[in-house]
């Protein structure tokens, strides 16, 4: 049996409910092989759980690429990149290797952090990672800096900025309406593919406990494309996994709760 490669490029989240633990946890359910270049490491105070950024050396990150890319991958996709040096870096990696199935997940805040946005880095996003993702899959907030429309709080502006992301390049656009759009009491997300808009719609989850969501979304995404799916067919996979890991998602502390990415074989195992 051969087994599926996928690559993460992203930060490790101390607590484990995103970032990198939470790719890796997405990849082994879903049956694909991770690897991870580190970015950066968050840490959280105890007091309060702030979060802490402490970015490693770019050439730390370089060594790692080089690792993972001796071994080769079918898919990978991007976290937290943080500076606008590692979105260049993660753009040279993609064209000198040709890498073609590639899951970018813009995250330019982490959830319920007040954190100043560095327009550099959303513009370097925007320009050097959008026109090269197969899959790009912003957040609501994170699609209105990308389109550049400011917020997005009905279906036709939501429309209208995938359309416009979609301009830039990526060749699918998922915007996550998530908990955060109305919509009828559902959670949306709409796809764009440059003909057809296609909605997702679940029924909204009433829980706070969706830390690592975005994570193990685009992850989920990245495996079923490494293991050779139309990525219409791995976003079908993708969310219902992620609806699954929220349902089950569990108080860590009185700060967090993550997603549970051990949900979806529950779910299959007498299937
Ligand atoms: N309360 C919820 N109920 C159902 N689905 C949700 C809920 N919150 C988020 N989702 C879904 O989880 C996925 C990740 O979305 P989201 O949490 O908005 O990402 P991010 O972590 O990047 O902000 C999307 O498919 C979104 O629709
Ligand atoms: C390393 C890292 N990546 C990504 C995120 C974004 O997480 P989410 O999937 O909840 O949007 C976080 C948030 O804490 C993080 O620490």
């Amino acid at each position: 049996m051969s087994i599926k490669k996928v690559m993460t490029i992203a930060g490790s989240d101390t607590s484990g409910g995103a970032g990198i633990q939470a790719d890796l946890k997405t990849f082994q359910e879903l049956g694909v092989y991770g690897m991870t270049a580190l970015t950066t490491i968050v840490t959280m105070k105890p007091e309060g759980w702030h979060h802490e950024v402490h970015p490693l050396p770019v050439e730390t990150l370089k060594t790692q690429l080089e690792t993972i890319l001796s071994v080769g991958i079918d898919a990978m996709k991007t976290g937290m990149l943080g500076t606008v040096e590692i979105i260049e870096l993660a753009a040279k990696v993609i064209d000198e290797n040709k890498l073609g199935k590639v899951v970018i997940d813009p995250v330019m805040v982490c959830k319920g952090e007040d954190e100043v946005l560095n327009p550099e880095t959303t513009d370097a996003m925007r320009e050097l990672l959008v026109p090269r993702a197969t899959v790009v899959t912003p957040n609501l907030f994170e699609a209105g800096q990308l389109a550049k429309t400011g917020p997005i709080r009905n279906m036709d502006q939501m429309k209208q900025a995938a359309a416009i992301i979609h301009e830039q390049g990526a060749k699918y656009v998922i915007i996550k309406g998530g908990s955060k759009f109305d919509h009828e009491g559902k959670a949306v997300d709409l796809l764009f593919d440059g003909k057809n808009y296609k909605l997702y719609e679940t029924e909204k989850i009433e829980t706070t406990y969706t830390h690592g969501a975005g994570c193990t979304y685009s992850a989920a995404i990245a495996a079923g494309l490494a293991k050779g799916q139309e990525a219409e067919q791995a976003i079908d996979t993708a969310k219902a996994f992620i609806t699954e890991a929220i349902k089950h998602g569990f108080k860590l502390n009185e700060y967090v709760g993550p997603t549970w990415q051990g949900a979806y074989r529950n779910l299959h195992k007498n299937a």
